[in-house]
């Protein structure tokens, strides 16, 4: 690997950096995009923040200068959806949180939120866990908190995952029955704590009794290589759980988030309840974009069972359908879900479809593929690509404008993107610890040239200059721009509510 690697805080380092040599740095005649505006300036950088952002700003010889001239620099990428080191279906997911984290820089992503799974139900223990987890971390990051059982105990740490520890979302899953997913009943429970505390339900929404009956039914028709997979799981349960999600959000009155967008079928109920005025998020991901089921009915397993994410990458139509919605506003931002896992763990599945790790890559590739598939393509603009990859997520999760902008007294996450150039994606190259890419081969029209995180260039010249412990966990403060105005709206359904009849009592 290219990146240095040496522990936490253990006094000596290979890295050309020290964590205390923050630099004061320039980036000269570059086209700055923010999701609002583009315009020609100068990025002046002192330590972890941008102090000026105009024409021709003159420094001293103590300054690095980065000629952007003719690139586009734009804020780090910031992905919603992902899972380090993550422990699941009887293993983990390859990529920690150093490792996952330095391929996300190599590709112009400056930070993550990540899942925080409860250990035994205990949300406490899980955001304990992954705070030891994320101790390594060489950039910023957030948590989600997933959500997997109810009781009173679960309901107390929902207030403290907000009121202290800087968490204001949580993820429920409609699926992966036995372990994850939850009824609807405690579903109900848990929208209405969400609204309370100002904290953003998101959902997995696959219909989990459904895609079990699925998997048995490919099982006894002797279907159980990766193919099974999508076989088991239709986009008729993406939408069935989709649709039930946001009918419930909607009679809790809160505000709701979908996770992974995968099919049209999803998209279309995110369409309709928005178009109705509801609060709803639609986030897809960049292989619900770009691929095809195709791929898990190739002949090689080691090949098809890369693919196996859940919801299932779908039959060709759905991405480009995806890509419109993107385009239109419908969806609102793009994630990964990068949830890696090698050959070895993905073969654990080489008998039952049902025992492959679900999950894809995606952290280091997100930038390039969006740019490729929606800019180059013309289906959205340079801000719009600013808003969809990064300003969009820091808006949702309330720490807009400090990230997701190119602002003066925003933190100096920046990329200095050359439309002109390009890039092959391949797991021979990418920084990853696994050993395979699902987009292998993919020749992409623009690259990431530099990457500033925290006011350090980390990467640059096709070299990362990473530092374990660089990080911070960023607290994400409750009641975002989607509570805004909730109170009253409700106060106007109360008042629109008819009267009670009052009834004598019968005496017949
Ligand atoms: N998506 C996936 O296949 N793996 C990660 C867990 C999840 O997001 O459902
Ligand atoms: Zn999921
Ligand atoms: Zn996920």
């Amino acid at each position: 690997n290219q990146f240095c690697d040496v522990g936490i805080g253990d006094g000596h380092s290979t890295c050309r950096f020290s964590t205390k040599s923050l630099s004061k740095i320039l980036i000269k005649g570059g086209t700055v995009v923010n999701a609002h505006h583009e315009e020609v300036a100068d990025v002046y950088v002192e330590d972890d923040i941008i102090v000026a952002v105009k024409p021709h700003i003159n420094v001293g010889d103590d300054v690095t200068v980065i000629d952007a001239a003719g690139k586009f620099v734009m804020p780090g990428g910031i992905d919603p959806h992902v899972h380090l080191a993550m422990d699941f279906m009887g293993t983990q997911s390859i990529d920690d949180f150093f490792s996952g984290q330095a391929a996300a820089l190599a590709g112009g992503t400056t930070m993550h939120i990540d899942f925080v799974l409860p250990v035994d139900g205990s949300l406490m223990a899980g955001f304990e866990s992954y705070e030891k987890k994320s101790r390594n971390s060489c950039m910023d990051y957030g948590f989600h908190m997933a959500v997997t059982k109810w009781d009173e105990t679960v309901s107390k740490e929902m207030e403290i995952m907000v009121q202290e520890k800087g968490i204001n979302s949580f993820k429920f899953f409609l699926a992966y029955k036995g372990s994850f997913m939850i009824s609807d009943e405690l579903l109900l429970q848990a929208f209405k704590k969400c609204k309370s505390l100002g904290a953003l339900a998101m959902v997995h929404a696959e219909n989990g009794d459904a895609v079990y009956e699925g998997q048995k039914r490919m099982i006894e028709l002797g279907i159980t290589g990766p193919e099974g997979h999508a076989l088991s799981r239709p986009p008729v349960l993406e939408g069935e759980a989709t649709a039930r999600a946001i009918r419930l959000a909607e009679f809790v009155n809160t505000p709701l988030y979908v996770v992974h967008v995968m099919s049209i079928d999803a998209m279309e109920e995110v369409a309709k309840a928005r178009k109705s005025g509801l609060r709803v998020i639609g986030e897809t991901v960049v292989s619900a974009l770009v691929l095809d089921d195709s791929w898990l009915w190739h002949p090689d397993f080691s090949i098809a069972a890369k693919y196996v994410m859940s919801p299932p990458i779908r039959a060709s139509g759905h991405n480009k359908a995806l890509q419109a919605a993107l385009s239109m506003g419908v969806l609102q931002l793009v994630g990964t879900d990068h949830c890696t896992f090698n050959s070895t763990q993905k073969a654990f599945g080489i008998d039952d479809f049902r025992k492959i790790p679900n999950g894809v890559n995606g952290i280091e590739e997100r930038m390039h593929i969006v740019w490729d598939t929606m800019v180059e393509s013309g289906q959205i603009s340079v801000t719009d690509y600013v808003r969809v990859t990064s300003t969009e997520c820091a808006r949702i999760f309330n720490i807009y404008p400090r990230k997701g902008a190119i602002l003066a007294g925003s933190d100096a996450d920046i990329i200095v993107f050359n439309p002109n150039s390009s890039v092959e994606i391949s797991a021979k190259s990418h920084h990853s610890k696994s050993d395979t890419n699902v987009y292998e081969g993919r020749r992409v029209k623009g690259k990431v040239e530099v990457t500033i995180a925290g006011g350090r260039i980390v990467w640059q010249n096709d070299e990362l200059k990473v530092v374990p412990g660089s990080g911070k966990y960023i607290e994400m403060p409750p009641f975002g721009y989607l509570f805004k105005g909730m109170d009253k709206a409700e106060a106007s359904y109360l008042s629109s509510l008819r009267a009670p009849v009052k009834r004598s009592k019968s005496t017949t």
